[in-house]
């Protein structure tokens, strides 16, 4: 049994792909480990996992990026155990109401992966959209509702995925900018990445 590593883009990876001297391509079998690269958004990486995830060949997926971040008092670069995912934008409005997926009865939209490992980083709740939050509003509206400390575009779609194939998950991300009106020069990113790859390294290695 392997491991499946899970990324959105190459260049969230990109010093793993270095250090193991993996070959390029979106999905990458090794002795130890294999690669997946998505695509950004929780329908390319439910595509992708729906073609590569098996559980007779993996017993645990490491979902890998960076996020944005409500939460100031955390500093870009961090590194954080998002132990539990929220289909943020998955419902319907009733008027100024939010009905979740739940309440309309039709499944779930909040999931907590199954993991027998422990990992020393903080552990933290994240929600998972299809628009990157822009607005004073939709923080202020996303942080009544759900009180998230975490934004990405996949990292539910993953923990939905393992769950429907009882494989075990991490995800780990590395916070790259605050959830804010969009301004890419306040973005960390290049500290985000090398962190993110950083702690991948040392993991992978160590499991192995
Ligand atoms: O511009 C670049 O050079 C660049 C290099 C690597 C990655 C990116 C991305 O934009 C990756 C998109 C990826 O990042 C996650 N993400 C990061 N911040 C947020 C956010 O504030 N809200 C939602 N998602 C965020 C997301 O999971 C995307 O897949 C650019």
């Amino acid at each position: 049994m392997k491991t499946l590593v899970v990324a959105a883009t190459k260049a969230e990876v990109t010093f793993f792909y270095q250090h193991f001297n993996l070959p390029e391509g979106d999905f990458i079998e090794s002795k130890n480990f294999d690669l997946l690269i998505t695509g950004v958004g929780m329908v390319a990486t439910a595509f992708s996992l729906g073609q590569h995830l098996s559980p007779n060949k993996y017993n645990l997926v490491v979902n890998l990026g960076i996020a944005g971040c409500f939460n100031r008092k955390i500093e870009l670069g961090s590194l954080l155990n998002i132990n539990e995912d929220i289909f943020a934008e998955l419902g319907a409005e009733n008027g100024d109401e939010f009905l979740t997926i739940t309440d309309l009865g039709f499944g779930e939209n909040r999931f907590k992966p199954k993991n027998k490992r422990t990992v020393n980083l903080p552990a933290v709740t994240g929600i998972t959209v299809n628009c990157v939050t822009g607005s004073e509003k939709s923080i202020n509206n996303l942080k009544k509702r759900l009180n998230p400390t975490t934004e990405s575009m996949e990292g539910a779609a993953v923990f939905f995925a393992c769950k429907q194939q009882n494989i075990d998950c991490l995800q780990i991300r590395s916070v790259s900018n605050y959830v804010e009106p969009r301004n890419k020069e306040n973005w960390k990113l290049g500290l985000a990445i090398k962190n993110l790859n950083d702690w991948a390294i040392a993991f992978i290695s160590e499991m192995n």
